[in-house]
C-alpha cells in the first residue's frame, strides 16, 4: 500500500500555497505534519485526499493516479478528519459516525452487521458511546472532534489524514486521542495527522513532516526538531527533558525572534 505526492504545486486564490512538495507515506506509521500557521499542513492534507486537484504533480494511490478513481473509492481507501466538518444539520451522534460507512454502501442496503460493528468500534475507541443520542450541535468542541474522529475511524480505511484533531481535546482526551492515533497506525493504518503541540507530535509520532511556507523543509524522526529547526521554522526556542522512562520532550518555551507587539510584558519572566 502507498500513497505519495509527487512534485505537487498548488495555487489557491492567484498565490502558491504549495511549492514541489513530494512526501511518500508507509503504512503503519503515525506521521505527524507540523509548521506554522498558514504554511499549507490543510492544503497537502486535502490533496492527499483528493479534494485539491494540484497544478503541477500528482498523488498516487497504490500506483493509479488519485484523481483517476471515483470518489467512492477514494473514500473506502482514504478517510480524513477535517475541522469544522459537522452534517450540516442537526443530526444524532451515532447517525453521524455511521456516515463514515457510506462508502462501504450497497447498492439498495442499510447498515449491516460489520458496518454496526464499525460504529460501535469506533465510538468505544474515542470515549463518545456515552453521548451517541445527542445531537451534534449540542456538543462541545472536544466532544464534536471525538466524535468527527470516530466517524473517520468507523471508515476502516486503509489511510486516515486528520487535520488537528487533537486542539479542541482537553489534555486528557489529548493524550487519548494521540495513544489511539497510535495504535491505529501500529494496527497497519498509515495515519498523518496535523498537529500544532509539537511535545505531543515529537512523543508519539513515528515521523515528523515540517511544512514551511508551503514546502516541506524536513522530514525524519522527532529527532528532526532540533533548536535550528524550530528556531528556524518555528521561531520558538525549547526547553529539553527526558522523562524517567527515557522518552525525551521537548517544551515550547520563547519566541526565538521577536514578537509581533511588544507582548512581553504580558508574560511571566521567571528564567
Ligand atoms: N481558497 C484559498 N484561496 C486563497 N488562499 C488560500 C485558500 N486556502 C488557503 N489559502 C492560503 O493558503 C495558505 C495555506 O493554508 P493552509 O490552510 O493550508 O495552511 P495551514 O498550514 O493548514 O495553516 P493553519 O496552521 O493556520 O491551519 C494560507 O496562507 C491560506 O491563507
Amino acid at each position: 500500500m502507498s500513497l505519495a505526492a509527487e512534485s505537487v504545486d498548488i495555487r489557491l486564490g492567484g498565490r502558491a500555497v504549495l511549492t514541489d512538495v513530494t512526501l511518500a507515506l508507509e503504512p503503519g506509521r503515525f506521521v505527524g505534519l507540523v509548521g506554522p500557521n498558514g504554511a499549507g499542513k490543510t492544503t497537502l492534507l486535502r490533496t492527499l485526499a483528493g479534494l485539491v486537484p494540484p497544478r503541477r504533480g500528482r498523488v498516487i494511490l497504490d500506483g493509479t493516479p488519485l484523481l483517476d478513481l471515483s470518489r467512492d473509492a477514494r473514500a473506502k481507501r482514504i478517510a480524513v478528519l477535517f475541522q469544522g466538518a459537522g452534517a450540516g444539520w442537526p443530526m444524532r451522534v451515532r447517525d453521524l459516525v455511521a456516515l463514515g460507512r457510506l462508502p462501504h454502501r450497497r447498492a439498495f442496503g442499510g447498515l449491516d452487521a460489520s458496518d454496526h460493528a464499525a460504529i460501535a468500534r469506533a465510538m468505544a475507541r474515542t470515549d463518545t458511546a456515552h453521548f451517541a443520542e445527542r445531537l451534534e450541535p449540542t456538543l462541545s468542541s472536544g466532544e464534536r472532534m471525538r466524535v468527527l474522529l470516530a466517524r473517520a475511524l468507523a471508515v476502516e480505511a486503509a489511510w486516515l489524514l486528520a487535520d488537528e484533531p487533537i486542539t479542541a481535546l482537553d489534555p486528557a482526551h489529548q493524550l487519548d486521542a494521540m495513544t489511539l492515533l497510535r495504535r491505529v497506525a501500529l494496527a497497519g493504518t498509515g495515519v498523518v495527522a496535523i498537529l500544532h503541540d509539537l511535545a505531543l507530535a515529537a512523543r508519539f509520532c513515528d515521523r515528523i513532516v515540517v511544512l514551511g511556507a508551503g514546502r516541506l523543509v524536513d522530514d525524519g524522526d522527532p529527532d528532526i526538531l532540533t533548536d535550528r529547526r524550530l528556531a528556524e521554522t518555528f521561531g520558538i526556542t525549547v526547553r529539553r527533558g527526558v522523562a524517567p522512562d527515557g522518552t525525551p520532550y521537548i517544551l515550547p518555551w520563547h519566541r526565538s525572534d521577536p514578537p509581533p507587539e511588544d507582548i512581553d510584558a504580558a508574560l511571566p519572566q521567571r528564567s
